[in-house]
């Protein structure tokens, strides 16, 4: 069925207005509902998270515009921020033209007087422009505003990295992120995979950070040969570090505390040249069927995988003892919020400190399964000390026979240590480092020999 992109971009706002639905799920399945060209789907993305993304400033914007915003039903007013979106952050569409389309939505959708008040106040925004942000005092406010972030995690963000750091937080998650792949090095290499994909059709450049990535700058990957043979996988940057960082080699035995959909897992095994073992855990049946997916594709022979919860490993594997053990621990996820900016609007600030309890119970519980020796990489993707530097420095204390690995460093890549610079077994990358994911690794040592 066709359907005008627009529409389909009201229905999933509105959708996440109503419930706080994801937006990636719902877009996906508009997507598929409507069958779009490859041209309304990125008209269509653009505009859905745009308008999620911005949706504090849009509403800063809109009440300057609407006496008496509660009476307004959810579907007129999700109309209205997608309309006023367009108007403000998007150039190429010209103003008549999204005023014009909100109006015919309105009239399709409610009575005339819907359709009236529509017109109204989209052409006061247009007549008058949008007010600015210097009658707001308070700082941490103003932040919030402008970069449409909620004002309590602007205010956790200032506590820990500072004013001008929390902005350029804000700025980034403002922009689209960059897609990027990681090359399936058991198989290929980065320099034969870049090829193929050109010789396919699609722009690509070698990643800013890891050295198994390459940035998709053109073309949709998930069509290529090169993705279906098994050759690349979708992932970010940080994340690409993880399996570098754990120090591993072929033959060894790996336990994933925490593995769907299997981006972690997937990299260690081939690191391991499909030789050893990867043991894979996770909380949810139909999660870990996402893992074996991705295991299928890229022609690993070397996982297997269990629907477990990882607090519970102790018993599950006994007398199992392990080289290596991944944690990359459930989260609050403020490091991804370019790619799930819902994550903003549905999180509230007791998250971080109620997650952090799950965190310490994972990790305390898969640490007794690790062999005297060998090391435990702790990750996330948040940006969070409660959830980062917090649960390591607890884990620590309790655990005096793990020391921090000071070596980790030297597995990542050099310019990271610019800007973490430290020595002390974790970083913290931020999202503007590099415009990937905001991420945290800490690698500890079990003390002994193996
Ligand atoms: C950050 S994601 C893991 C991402 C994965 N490592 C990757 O690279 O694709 C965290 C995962 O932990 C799982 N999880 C949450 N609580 C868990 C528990 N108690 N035991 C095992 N897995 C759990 C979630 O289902 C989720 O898939």
């Amino acid at each position: 069925m066709a359907k005008n992109v627009r529409e389909a971009a009201l229905e999933i706002v509105e959708q996440i207005n109503k419930n706080q639905a994801y937006s990636n799920i719902l877009l996906n399945r508009t997507i598929e509902k409507y069958n779009l060209n490859r041209k309304d789907i990125g008209l269509l993305t653009e505009i859905v998270y745009g308008t999620i993304q911005r949706k504090r400033t849009i509403d800063f914007f809109l009440d300057a515009f609407l006496k008496n915003k509660k009476k307004i039903e959810t579907w007129v007013y999700s109309l209205l921020e997608l309309s006023v979106y367009q108007m403000v952050y998007l150039d190429r569409v010209p103003d008549r033209a999204v005023i014009h389309e909100a109006v015919e939505i309105a009239k399709k959708k409610g009575h005339k007087g819907i359709s009236g008040f529509v017109n109204g106040v989209l052409r006061s925004v247009q007549r008058k422009g949008v007010p600015s942000f210097s009658t707001i005092k308070d700082t941490a406010e103003k932040i919030a505003v402008e970069y449409s972030h909620p004002t309590w995690l602007v205010k956790r963000w200032i506590a820990q990295y500072g004013e001008e750091e929390t902005i350029n937080i804000c700025k980034i998650n403002l922009e689209p992120p960059q897609v990027t792949a990681r090359v399936n090095t058991a198989k290929t290499s980065v320099g034969e995979v870049m090829a193929h994909l050109e010789e396919e059709g699609l722009t690509v450049e070698r990643g800013d950070l890891s050295i198994d990535g390459i940035k998709i700058i053109d073309g949709y990957l998930p069509g290529t040969r090169a993705f279906k043979n098994g050759l690349v996988t979708i992932q970010d940057e940080s994340s690409m570090l993880v399996a570098r960082g754990l120090d591993i080699e072929p033959g060894m035995s790996v336990l994933d505390a925490c593995a769907a959909p299997g981006g972690k897992t997937t990299h260690i095994a081939e690191l391991m040249k499909n030789e050893g073992q990867v043991y894979s855990l996770d909380l949810h049946k139909h999660k870990v069927k996402l893992i074996k997916d991705q295991v299928k594709r890229l022609g690993l022979t070397n996982v297997e995988t269990a629907a477990l919860d990882s607090r519970k490993a102790g018993g599950f594997f006994q007398g199992t003892r392990f080289d290596r053990i991944l944690v990359d621990a459930p989260c609050t996820g403020y490091g991804v919020i370019r790619r799930k900016p819902d994550i903003k609007w549905s999180k509230q600030e007791k998250d971080a400190e109620a997650i952090s309890a799950v965190q310490k119970e994972i990790l305390q519980t898969v640490s007794t399964l690790l062999k005297p020796g060998g090391k435990l990489l702790y990750s996330t993707c948040t940006i969070e000390e409660a959830e980062n530097q917090r649960v390591i420095e607890a884990f620590l204390k309790e655990n005096p026979e793990f020391t921090q690995d000071r070596t980790l460093i030297e597995r990542l890549p050099e310019k990271l240590g610019h800007f973490v610079g430290n020595d002390d077994g974790q970083v913290q990358i931020l999202p503007h480092y590099f415009g990937t994911d905001g991420f945290y690794i800490a690698c500890l040592t079990k003390k002994g020999e193996n």
